[in-house]
């Protein structure tokens, strides 16, 4: 059995573990099975750039950030998609594809398998958004990077008095805005769920500051003020159309300025929060994770993908992780509340 392994839609911490798990569970546990790395996600299949990945290739590389297989957010579609797919599969031996990626690369992944593809997936993203699983690698390592960013910004703004902004990643939902935000002890969270007024964060400042604290407001990028339409996008679109999104952060700091006379400051994490060594949690996740792979794998589990349940790996079918995103539910949102302002 040769399995063909690709890392699609953007990078995050923890996805060099799994590529090893699979290996070393697939060449330790099996004498039949070999593994080839797909270069940059569905680029690199469409394009048949592929190369043997054996016990050399992954040695030591869970603690490293980013992917060894390269990433990319081409569609297969737009590049010849089931019949092209199927060719490079056969040109190169492979039997099945294991897609490590997010809902976009899931969505990708279940076409190609309701087309008769050997396909099974690895769920991955940062923002935590996929519903089929508790948690995704990644969100981990971004949280951590996340709240020792916001223990600094609280020391400089303590200094100064400032009221500090710090806008983090969450596209569609704030699990990383709230799980920082709450560490960090921040006086407001603003999530993509819950549209909120300059007056109610205003209000927060002016409270925390009565109290004598530098206020610390925590943003979601994918954040809007109930007088917008869309989440803020100044930076044009990505490979896939969609629109890039940060900068929230900056339009919140002068407005709240201007509204309660404190110096305010903003800063945004962006891909800082995407890149360098796993947290161990990750490690251990996307290990897990990259073994039962190759258990569903050599079960001919097509269009499936690995989940965790509580501490428990287990296999859903790719519908589990589409169509509905896993947001923060209302009483998460009011629980962090308690302690704004
Ligand atoms: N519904 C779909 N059908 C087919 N292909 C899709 C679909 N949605 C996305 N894709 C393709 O899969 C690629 C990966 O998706 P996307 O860029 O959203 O990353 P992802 O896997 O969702 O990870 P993340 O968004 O967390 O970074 C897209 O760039 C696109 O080419
Ligand atoms: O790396 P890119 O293409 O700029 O994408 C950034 C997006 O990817 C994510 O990190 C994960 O989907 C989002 O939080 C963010 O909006
Ligand atoms: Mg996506």
């Amino acid at each position: 059995m040769k399995i063909g392994i690709l890392t699609s839609g953007g990078d995050c911490p923890g996805l060099n573990a799994v590529i090893r798990g699979a290996v070393l569970k697939g060449l330790t546990q099996h004498d039949d099975v070999e593994f080839v790395g797909i270069k940059n996600g569905w680029k690199g299949l469409v394009e048949a750039d592929v190369y043997p990945l054996g016990r050399p290739q992954v040695m030591g590389i869970s603690k490293q950030g980013g992917t060894i297989l390269g990433t990319s957010r081409t569609n297969p579609f737009e590049y010849g998609g089931v019949e092209r797919v199927r060719e490079v599969m056969a040109e190169t031996e492979m039997d099945a594809i294991v897609a490590i990626g997010g809902e976009g690369t899931l969505a990708a992944a279940k076409r190609l398998t309701d087309e008769g593809l050997q396909i099974v997936g690895v769920p991955k993203t940062v923002d935590n958004d996929l519903s089929a699983t508790d948690y995704t690698f990644g969100f981990d390592t971004a949280v951590q990077i996340a709240t020792e960013a916001m223990d600094r910004l609280r020391t400089t703004g303590d200094s100064h008095g400032r009221c500090m902004v710090a806008e983090v990643m969450g596209r569609h939902v704030g699990w990383i805005a709230l799980h920082s935000g709450m560490a960090a002890g921040a006086h407001a969270i603003l999530i993509p769920e819950r549209k909120t007024s300059m007056d109610e964060i205003c209000g927060w400042v002016d409270s925390a500051r009565a109290r004598g604290r530098s206020p610390l407001i925590v943003v979601a990028e994918g954040f809007q003020l109930d007088t917008m339409n869309d989440a803020h996008s100044e930076r044009g679109l990505d490979a896939f159309g969609r629109p890039r999104l940060g900068g929230i952060g900056d339009q919140l700091a002068p407005e709240i300025e201007e509204r309660t006379g404190i110096e305010t400051r903003a800063t945004t994490l962006g891909h800082i929060q995407r890149g360098g060594t796993p947290s161990a949690y990750d490690r251990v996740l996307a290990t897990r994770y990259g073994m039962a792979v190759v258990d569903i794998v050599l079960e001919e589990q097509w269009g499936k993908m690995v989940a965790l349940r509580g501490t428990q790996i287990v296999t859903v079918p790719f519908e589990d992780a589409l169509g509905r995103l896993k947001t923060v539910p209302q009483s998460r949102y009011d629980e962090a509340a308690i302690l704004f302002g």
